[in-house]
């Protein structure tokens, strides 16, 4: 019986179609597709190269909404001073709690935390590796933080506003943070709940071409003064109302920047934000759900052609649902009824409790379910679609610990019904973080790789709105034209296959025909009287 096994050092790949120099790993890759025109399926094979360069630069990433819960845990994590962060990391820093002792960790997060196939070894054992191992990433204890705020309170006083960590925790890292403070933000009320106006004590003022410019230079410093190579902007600030898209005003890049540049009331902050990134030639990433990038932004980013990415953290209700529904109608079960409810006490559940901004995120959380759904004309008639509930509640006590009920009712086998209750409860901010750290550092990977098809010359970066962070995302932004995927098991193999591409290796495609056949299982074994029949070496 093989079992698994786990390769926790480095790893060459030995192959004519890997080749590592001092700089870059070269790959040369066969992508396979298929084209399907009417009822004629036409494989595709589109022989390309892929080349990662092996230089991680030095790398700040600038929150919005640094003081939030989201934000100083992702701080509290790897501090902008990295005596606290190597006392957090290389010291593995401990504290207590009443189950005892417990240890810094990188849980929750996919790229730091999880791990990929490799292959088998000769005797047929699954090999995996950390998903870190598998290309030169960003080291998330080399991130220089930073950010803004339009709370000026400092880390060590927000981390214990938040109640999201132990308290011992906070008690070891509270002199690392407390002399932290948010760069004042950008402040557009008319765009959060009323009921954020009172933390709003650290704002920029002037016209908001003044506003953008002065983030554009706090953007500047903060590189120049971190002698720091790139520079990550992510906002996890609050939920804003949906900005109305109206030509003339945000509907291609020209308009964007006249209409900051006039003051338009209908450019949120988080959009000043953004044009301020691109601009500055910096990866944008929202971990909210507004529609931040709307098309004059993203015309923008193609033109200057910076990384955007968003929207809305995909961290807990919403991901489970990205795998449950997956599961159903991929099973060939009918989901009729999805009613998502839950209540949290924390200051984003307070924002959400405004009908505009709640509006956001009630977008963003049902049309998770839009492209499983389509894909299947055996269960469901063209615009058929279960009925979709979302109900946020606000409820002070429980802060941070968010507690979500779920129930799946379906329709299965010969009339009968099936339904699925689940109840989930977690500090929320917890489950968000880690993903920060994930679309920090797929960001910056996806900004050292480029491509080059068979019979061209010119390198090719992938398009600005960078579709593969998807999997930490509700409301994936994809390119004109692509197809929106939430499903999560699939925004997960696409990430795997695409490193498994920058090293040469064929999609993971869990066929495991080695262990299908006799002749290739006993290849494996040597062969069950000694020695092995026929030899169809697939290992
Ligand atoms: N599980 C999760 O926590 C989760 C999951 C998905 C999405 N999100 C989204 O992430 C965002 C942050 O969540 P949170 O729990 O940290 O919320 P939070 O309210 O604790 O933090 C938001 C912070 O942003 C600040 N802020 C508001 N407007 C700002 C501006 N214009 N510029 C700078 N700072 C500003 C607020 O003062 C606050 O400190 C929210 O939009 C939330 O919906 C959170
Ligand atoms: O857990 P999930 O569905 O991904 O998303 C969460 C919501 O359930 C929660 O109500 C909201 O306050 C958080 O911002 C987050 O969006």
């Amino acid at each position: 019986m093989s079992s698994c096994k786990n390769l926790e050092g480095s790893f060459t790949v030995e192959s004519d179609s890997c080749k590592y120099t001092d700089d870059a790993i070269l790959a040369d890759y066969s992508y396979d597709t298929t084209i399907v025109e009417g009822n004629v399926i036409k494989p595709q094979q589109i022989k390309m190269q892929f080349k990662t360069d092996r230089k991680v630069g030095k790398t700040g990433v600038m929150l919005i909404g640094l003081g939030g819960n989201n934000g100083c845990i992702a701080l509290l994590h790897w501090p902008s001073t990295c005596v606290a962060g190597a006392i957090a990391n290389k010291l593995g820093l401990t504290w207590n709690t009443k189950e005892g002792t417990q240890k810094a960790n990188y849980w929750g997060s996919l790229l730091l935390s999880s791990t990929v196939k490799l292959g088998n070894d000769r005797a047929g054992n699954s090999v995996y590796t950390p998903m870190s191992n598998m290309l030169p990433l960003l080291n998330p204890n080399d991130i220089t933080w930073g950010g803004w705020d339009i709370n000026g309170l400092n880390l060590g006083e927000a981390m214990k506003r938040s109640k999201v960590l132990d308290y011992d925790l906070q008690t070891k890292l509270y002199p690392y943070m407390k002399d932290i403070v948010p760069l004042p933000s950008i402040y557009f009320p008319d765009f959060i709940a009323a009921n954020q106006g009172e933390r709003a004590d650290n704002v920029l003022t002037g016209t908001k071409q003044e506003q953008m410019e002065k983030i554009r230079q706090d953007i500047r410093d903060f590189k120049a003064k971190n002698e720091l190579d790139q520079v990550i902007l992510l906002w996890t600030a609050n939920t804003e109302r949906f900005s109305a898209v109206e030509e003339g005003v945000n509907d291609t890049a020209e308009n964007m920047l006249h209409s900051i540049e006039m003051g338009e009331a209908e450019v949120s902050a988080s959009t000043v934000f953004a044009v301020a990134s691109i601009l500055e030639g910096c990866t944008f990433i929202n971990g909210s759900p507004q529609n931040t990038f709307v098309p004059g932004v993203i015309e923008l980013a193609r033109q200057k052609k910076v990384f955007i990415a968003g929207d809305d953290f995909k961290s807990g209700q919403t991901k489970m649902k990205s795998v449950m529904v997956d599961f159903l109608v991929s099973a060939g079960i009918k989901p009729v009824s999805i009613v998502s409810y839950n209540h949290l006490g924390n200051n984003d559940g307070k924002n959400l409790s405004a009908p505009s901004q709640f509006r956001s995120k009630e977008i963003s959380k049902s049309n998770v379910v839009d492209d499983m759904v389509a894909s299947n004309r055996i269960l469901f008639e063209e615009d058929e679609h279960p009925d979709h509930i979302v109900v946020i509640k606000y409820c002070p006590y429980v802060a941070d610990s968010k507690r979500a009920m779920d129930e799946y009712t379906s329709e299965i086998f010969m009339g009968g019904k099936n339904t699925i209750v689940m109840h989930n409860t977690c500090e929320d901010s917890l489950l968000a973080t880690p993903l920060i750290y994930d679309l920090v550092i797929l960001g910056e990977l996806c900004q050292r790789v480029q491509v080059k098809k068979e019979g061209e010359s010119e390198w090719e970066s992938f398009h600005p709105v960078l579709s593969l962070l998807s999997y930490m995302l509700k409301a994936p932004l994809v390119p004109d034209g692509a197809p929106v995927v939430n499903a999560l098991f699939a925004q997960r193999c696409a990430i795997v296959n695409f490193m498994r591409a920058c090293l040469g290796l064929a999609p993971d495609n869990y066929m495991t025909l080695e262990h299908r056949f006799e002749s290739t299982l006993a290849s494996m074994k040597g062969g069950e009287n000694g020695h092995s029949s026929k030899k169809m070496r697939l290992a």
